[in-house]
């Protein structure tokens, strides 16, 4: 350490051993806010159904009784409200902002219950979508919450890198679709995974096969499969499928994915207890 040492690393090119020590760029949630295990959902690009797996997870780890929150990332395209039929604003006080809560009891604080009107468009630049995203975590009063599902924009830009550092992700979730390069994607993802120290969980792959209503028999519309392979590959343990189904689409245009019946995802919930524990 410098003798003239003021502590202030960012103005001081020495390399002692207070510099050397990693730092922690985490940020403190509000006072009050116990969040046990956070688990980011991501996609290569958009459009794969990575709200809709968040949505799903969430509902999932509801139905298994467990405090569910959602931290809507994608702060340009927003459409958790929308899914979960939530139509009012989000109200707070001089200490902190109050999350939405939908009709079974999901914490959700997304841009659109932020917005005067929810189909005014976002136009910020990258750092002022980091900082909302940083305060959703900072400022919201979020309480004692089990499992918090953050929907993060695609691909890896500013918001990913803020919501690594800032939140302290458990894992991550990747959501691909058949039409994709998927180990691409999964190498992507994991090579972001070892930079930022957090764990690829599992690999979920949405519009995987449509089931004929009246035979059931099961076509792969976009080919075969090829996310067993791709986690086998890279060693992820953990892989789920969903059909192509247009119900999906009618109970998120509804605002009823509460409401949708199937529990797809139940192994997924079932695994993310497994490993993260209750
Ligand atoms: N398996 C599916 N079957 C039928 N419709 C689906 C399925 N998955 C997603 N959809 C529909 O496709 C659209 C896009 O899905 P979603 O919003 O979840 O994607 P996204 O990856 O989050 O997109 P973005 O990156 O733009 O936020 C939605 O209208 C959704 O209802």
């Amino acid at each position: 350490m410098s003798e003239s040492c003021n502590h202030d690393c960012s103005s001081c090119g020495s390399s002692c051993s207070s510099r050397t020590q990693p730092q922690s760029l985490l940020a403190q949630p509000h006072e009050g806010t116990h969040v046990k295990h956070v688990i980011a959902v991501v996609s290569g690009k958009g459009g794969v159904g990575k709200s809709l797996v968040t949505s799903l997870m969430a509902v999932q780890m509801r139905r298994h009784g467990f405090k569910t929150a959602i931290l809507d990332a994608d702060i340009t395209g927003p459409s958790i409200p929308k899914s979960f039929g939530i139509t009012g604003r989000a109200t707070g006080d001089e200490t902190g902002i109050f999350p939405v809560v939908t009709k079974t009891g999901i914490e959700v604080m997304s841009m659109n219950v932020l917005l005067e009107d929810a189909a005014s468009p976002v136009v910020w630049r990258g750092p002022v979508i980091s900082g909302a995203v940083k305060q959703f975590w900072t400022d919201v009063m979020w309480g004692d919450i089990d499992y918090m599902f953050v929907d993060m924009p695609p691909g890896t830009g500013d918001v990913p890198l803020t919501v690594f550092q800032s939140l302290p992700v458990d894992g991550i979730l990747v959501v691909t679709s058949p039409q994709e390069l998927v180990s691409m994607i999964v190498e992507k993802a994991l090579k972001m995974s070892e930079m930022m120290n957090v764990p690829v969980l599992g690999l979920i792959e949405n519009m995987s096969y449509f089931e004929c209503p009246n035979c059931h028999e099961r076509v792969e519309i976009y080919g075969p499969s090829r996310v067993d392979e791709s986690a086998q590959k890279y060693g992820i343990s953990h892989t789920a499928k969903l059909p192509i189904d247009p119900s999906f689409a009618a109970h998120c245009d509804k605002g009823d994915i509460e409401g949708y019946p199937a529990d797809y995802l139940a192994d997924t919930a079932k695994f993310l207890e497994g490993v993260l524990g209750k």
